[in-house]
C-alpha cells in the first residue's frame, strides 16, 4: 500500500522562556504578519516590536508554567490521530514559529518514501497571516526538499458538521445543568489589522458566517443563550483592529452570566489560557458579572479526532 501522511500545521508557542525571543522574532518576520513591501522596513519595525515585547511577552508564559500549552495539546492530538488512521498514515505536525519547524518534519517524512502529504492548518477559518502563512512555509520547504510528494492542502474547516458538534460539546460541557437563558454567550476571534481585511483577508467573513453556523446549531440543541454574539481579542499595537473587541463587548453587558467560546483556535494557547482565563477574567469581576466562563478548545477531543478524519477523507 502506498504510504500517505497527514500533517497538521499550527503556529506554535514557546516550549520555553529562551524560545519566546524566537517566537516573538520569526511572528514578525513573516511578511504575511507585517505586510509592508519593504523587507529593510519589516526588519526595522519587527526588531522593535521584539525588542519591546519579548520581557512582558515572557511574563505572560512565565504564569502558564514556562511554556504555551499548544504544543502539548497538539502532540497528544497527533497521537489519537495516528491511533486512529492506522499505520499506513503517518500523522505528524509542523509549527510556524517555534519547533517542531517544517524542514525537521520534512526530513522525516521524506525517509518514508510518502506519494501525497494532506496539509490540514488547525485554524477553522481562512486568514493570510496563518493558513497561508503555514502551508507557503511548508511548501517552499517542502519543494526546496528531496521529496517528491503530492501536495493536497485545506485551507478552512469551519463548516465542517463535525468540528461544529466537537465546539457545541465543549460549550455544553462549560454550561452543565445551569440555565442558558442567564448568559450571553461571546464567541471571541483572535483579532487582524483592519488594514490586512482591507486588502482582501476573508477571515472577517469566515468567522462572520461560522456564528452564524453556530447560532442555528445552539438553536436546533435548545441552548438557548439570552443573547449571542461576536467579539476580537488580542489586538496589539496602536493600529486600528477588528471590531468590536472583548472588552467593549464585556463593558455592554455586564451583571449577568458571560460564557466565552474562543472561536479562532482549535487549540488552547497563551491567548485562551492567559489572556481569557485570567486576564479578562479580572475584567469581568471589575465589570460586576455574576459568572466569567471560558470554555476549553476542542483540543484532542474525540469529535475532533471524528472531523479531521472526516476532513482527510474528504481531500483524498
Ligand atoms: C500583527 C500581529 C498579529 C496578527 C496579525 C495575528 C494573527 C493571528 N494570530 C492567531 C493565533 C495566535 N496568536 C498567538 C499569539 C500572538 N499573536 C500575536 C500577534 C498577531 N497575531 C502576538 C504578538 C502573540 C504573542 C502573545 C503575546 O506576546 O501576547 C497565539 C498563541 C500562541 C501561544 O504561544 O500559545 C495564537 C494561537 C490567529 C488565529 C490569527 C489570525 C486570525
Ligand atoms: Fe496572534
Ligand atoms: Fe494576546
Amino acid at each position: 500500500m502506498k504510504k500517505e501522511a497527514v500533517i497538521l500545521l499550527n503556529m506554535g508557542g514557546p516550549n520555553n522562556l529562551e524560545e519566546v525571543e524566537m517566537f516573538l522574532k520569526n511572528m514578525f518576520a513573516d511578511k504575511n504578519i507585517l505586510t509592508m513591501k519593504s523587507n529593510l522596513l519589516r526588519k526595522f519595525i519587527g526588531g522593535l516590536i521584539v525588542f519591546n515585547r519579548t520581557e512582558s511577552s515572557q511574563e505572560i508564559y512565565r504564569q502558564l508554567g514556562g511554556k504555551s500549552p499548544i504544543v502539548g495539546h497538539t502532540k497528544s492530538l497527533v497521537k489519537k490521530l495516528q491511533e486512529r488512521l492506522g499505520e499506513n498514515v503517518i500523522v505528524d505536525f509542523a509549527m510556524r514559529y517555534t519547533p517542531p519547524f517544517a524542514p525537521e518534519v520534512i526530513d522525516r517524512i521524506n525517509k518514508e518514501k510518502v506519494q501525497k502529504i494532506y496539509l490540514i492548518p488547525l485554524y477553522p477559518q481562512q486568514s493570510t497571516t496563518t493558513i497561508k502563512s503555514s502551508l507557503e512555509d511548508f511548501e517552499e520547504n517542502y519543494h526546496s526538499s528531496e521529496g517528491s510528494a503530492v501536495l493536497v492542502e485545506i485551507k478552512h474547516f469551519f463548516e465542517n458538521k463535525t468540528y461544529n458538534k466537537a465546539i457545541i460539546e465543549r460549550i455544553k460541557e462549560k454550561m452543565g445543568s445551569d440555565d442558558y437563558n442567564d448568559f450571553d454567550i461571546i464567541f471571541s476571534a483572535h483579532g487582524l489589522p483592519k488594514k490586512i481585511v482591507d486588502a482582501g483577508d476573508v477571515y472577517e467573513r469566515h468567522v462572520q458566517k461560522h456564528v452564524e453556523i453556530l447560532k442555528e446549531m445552539l438553536k436546533d440543541e435548545k441552548m438557548n443563550f439570552h443573547a449571542t454574539h461576536l467579539a476580537y481579542q488580542s489586538k496589539v499595537g496602536p493600529m486600528e483592529w477588528l471590531k468590536p473587541s472583548l472588552q467593549e463587548k464585556l463593558e455592554t453587558i455586564r451583571n449577568r452570566g458571560v460564557i466565552i467560546f474562543p472561536i479562532a483556535f482549535t487549540i488552547d494557547n497563551s491567548e485562551t489560557d492567559f489572556e481569557l482565563e485570567i486576564e479578562y477574567r479580572e475584567i469581568a469581576e471589575e465589570l460586576g458579572f455574576k459568572e466569567y466562563r471560558v470554555c476549553r478548545c476542542p483540543n484532542d477531543s474525540n469529535l475532533f479526532i471524528d472531523a479531521l478524519e472526516e476532513i482527510y477523507n474528504k481531500m483524498k
